[in-house]
């Protein structure tokens, strides 16, 4: 399998680090329009080869050319938030850079599976969509699978569990309006309130855990300047999901066709995915309060949208 990241920056880098150590992808490209910085990338990841379990996979720094033939394409490149700033802010910078990108990625690999990291990053896949004649399936984003991870550990560390035992997801938007669907939460097999109640723990204040799992990254950017490690690890489990065939459930952008009353939006909703990408959307039957949190993500991507 070959894999191409476009935008070795921090998320970039951290994605191919995913990858040399712990795929069992056969060719890495990496391109950055600065290119010097992604040959230093891959040269330093070439030295690792000696002492780790890496299949010895082809490490290149190139261009668009070199990516020719991906199965995969990782998109990271962009403006990258400044302090003050939230993800929203980026819409125009980087829709006008990802139109361009998209271009170069079709014509070098017009049957790749793209994965879209670049923020706002459900709006930005919408944008490469109407660019290019990529598959809805096909050219998907990240979506809130890592605000899925926040609110994972956030649970975890009140219930003491191992967040692998706990399941459940943040939908919508990878922003402000991102919301949780608690009816569909299960610690070990059982709905949160009940698991709290039957093991002696104080009740969850949902409210304040979505607001934590929304902040979780800007606490993070607040003091180092950039999230990696855990955007990192869900585009992995992505690429996981789709070398494997898995048909795994994961909470990803896709371009809604009438899913959930939605048409012709990205949103971020629980998908299944396998080696064509996403596959199908999963269907639940939210309450009438998720619906309303469900409106208030559709909405806010709305407006995104229409600044692009
Ligand atoms: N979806 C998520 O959950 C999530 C999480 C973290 C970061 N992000 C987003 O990912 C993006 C990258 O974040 P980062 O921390 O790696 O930023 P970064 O600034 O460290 O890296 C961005 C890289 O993109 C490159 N680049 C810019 N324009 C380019 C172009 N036209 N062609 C090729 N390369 C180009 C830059 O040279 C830089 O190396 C940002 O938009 C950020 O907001 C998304």
């Amino acid at each position: 399998m070959k894999v191409s990241v476009i935008g070795m920056g921090a998320v970039g880098t951290e994605i191919v680090g995913f990858l040399v150590h712990m795929s069992e992808v056969t060719e890495i490209v990496a391109v950055d329009k600065a290119r010097a910085k992604a040959e230093a990338e891959i040269w330093d990841f070439s030295h690792t080869t000696p002492f780790t379990y890496a299949k010895n996979p082809l490490l290149i720094a190139g261009d668009y050319a070199d990516t020719a033939g991906s199965n995969i394409v990782v998109i990271t490149a962009g403006a990258q938030l400044q302090q003050g700033q939230t993800r929203d802010d980026l819409v125009r910078v980087n829709s006008a850079i990802l139109r361009e990108i998209i271009q170069q990625v079709e014509r070098y690999s017009p049957g790749a599976i793209v994965i879209n990291v670049t923020n706002p990053v459900d709006v930005m896949t919408q944008v490469m969509l109407m660019a290019s004649s990529y598959p809805a399936g096909k050219l998907i984003s990240a979506g809130t699978l890592i605000d899925t991870a926040r609110f994972l550990r956030i649970l975890s560390d009140h219930v003491k569990i191992d967040p692998k035992n706990i399941y459940g997801y943040m939908l919508g938007d990878h922003g402000a309006t991102g919301f949780i669907p608690w009816s569909l939460c299960k610690v070990c097999g059982l709905d949160v309130d009940s698991y709290c109640r039957l093991n002696g723990l104080p009740p969850i204040d949902r409210e304040a855990v979505r607001q934590q799992t929304l902040e979780a990254g800007f606490r993070i950017f607040e003091r180092k300047g950039n999230t990696n490690h855990g955007i990192a690890a869900s585009v992995f489990r992505i690429i996981r999901a789709i070398e494997g065939n898995e048909q795994s459930i994961l909470p990803l952008g896709v371009m809604l066709k009438g899913e959930y009353g939605v048409n012709g939006l990205v949103m971020s909703v629980p998908c299944v995915v396998g080696r064509n990408g996403v596959e199908r959307v999963l269907s639940y039957e939210f309450s009438d309060e998720e619906m309303a949190g469900f409106r208030r993500s559709e909405s806010h991507l709305r407006e995104l949208l229409a600044l692009t």
